[in-house]
């Protein structure tokens, strides 16, 4: 395997507060990875990092071989790193298929001025298209039958699966979840655990940041952990759940399951 994605060194400062420590990091292509720690550790700063949220203060990160470190959010999310986020961020006035749309939009060659003449031939296609991918999109996540719902409108779960399903739409070649599980019973979890297997097989690759340990270690073919910023391990579940320092800074704890 090669790496899709590569953290070197990455090093963020706040003020004094060094939120994440000389990381070295690999997410090889076609993996489910995982990064788990405790409340604080820096897992959602790294996901900020490598989507561009904040350039890294020191060390580079790399996708597909090149340095992204710096790029623009957009530019970042447009090369093919998809995400989601901690706290759900849906339009909830808009519909499902809506929700969807827009983020499939960052994948449409039209602009502004296309999507205002929108008569033109090349445009109604294009718009053909990325309806097409919208609906196989929200299909991924079995929500294709509720695209005309509103949004707020869904259950809980199903809204955390249409974040997904609005990452996946800008076809991306890595999707990170960040705790994609949170708030779901263990159904819905269940569930969510097959859907993420389906997005891998389906050609990308996945790193999410899960709290919970049961739906981390049933689902990932690699974790990390992160304590205070540095990371202090990184290795198959089995070795991850019997590495004394892992035990020590969050299994013991924090962690739920
Ligand atoms: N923009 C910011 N400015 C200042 N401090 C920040 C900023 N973003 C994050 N931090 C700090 O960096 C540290 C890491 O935060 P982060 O949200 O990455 O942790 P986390 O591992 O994702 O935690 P959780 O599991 O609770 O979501 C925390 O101490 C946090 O307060």
């Amino acid at each position: 395997m090669t790496a899709l994605l590569k953290l070197d060194n990455a090093t963020i400062r706040f003020g004094g507060l060094v939120a994440v420590n000389g990381v070295n990091l690999d997410v090889e292509e076609g993996e489910i990875m995982a990064l788990i720690g405790p409340n604080g550790a820096g897992k959602s700063t790294i996901f900020n990092l490598i989507t561009g949220i904040y350039p890294p203060t020191e060390g580079g990160i790399s996708f597909k071989g090149k340095s992204i470190a710096g790029l623009q959010p957009h530019v970042i999310a447009g090369g093919g790193i998809g995400r989601t986020f901690q706290n759900i961020r849906l339009f909830n006035e808009l519909t499902v298929l809506e929700n969807v749309l827009i983020g499939a939009h960052t994948r449409g060659s039209w602009n502004l001025t296309g999507a205002l003449l929108k008569l033109l031939p090349p445009v109604r296609r294009e718009e053909g298209r990325l309806l097409e991918l919208a609906i196989h999109c929200l299909s991924q996540v079995d929500l294709a039958h509720k695209a005309y719902e509103q949004a707020c409108n869904l259950p809980y779960g199903e809204q955390r699966r249409l974040e997904i399903a609005r990452a996946l739409a800008i076809e991306p070649a890595l999707i990170l979840l960040d705790e994609p599980a949170a708030g779901m019973n263990p159904q819905e979890k269940q569930t969510l655990l097959t859907m993420v297997r389906n997005i891998r097989a389906s050609g990308v690759t996945v790193f999410l940041v899960e709290h919970d340990m049961k739906f981390v270690m049933g689902l990932s073919d690699r974790i990390a952990v992160l304590d205070y910023g540095v990371k202090i391990a990184d290795g198959k579940p089995e070795e991850v759940r019997a590495n004394p320092a892992v035990i020590e800074a969050y299994l013991g704890k924090g962690a739920t399951n």
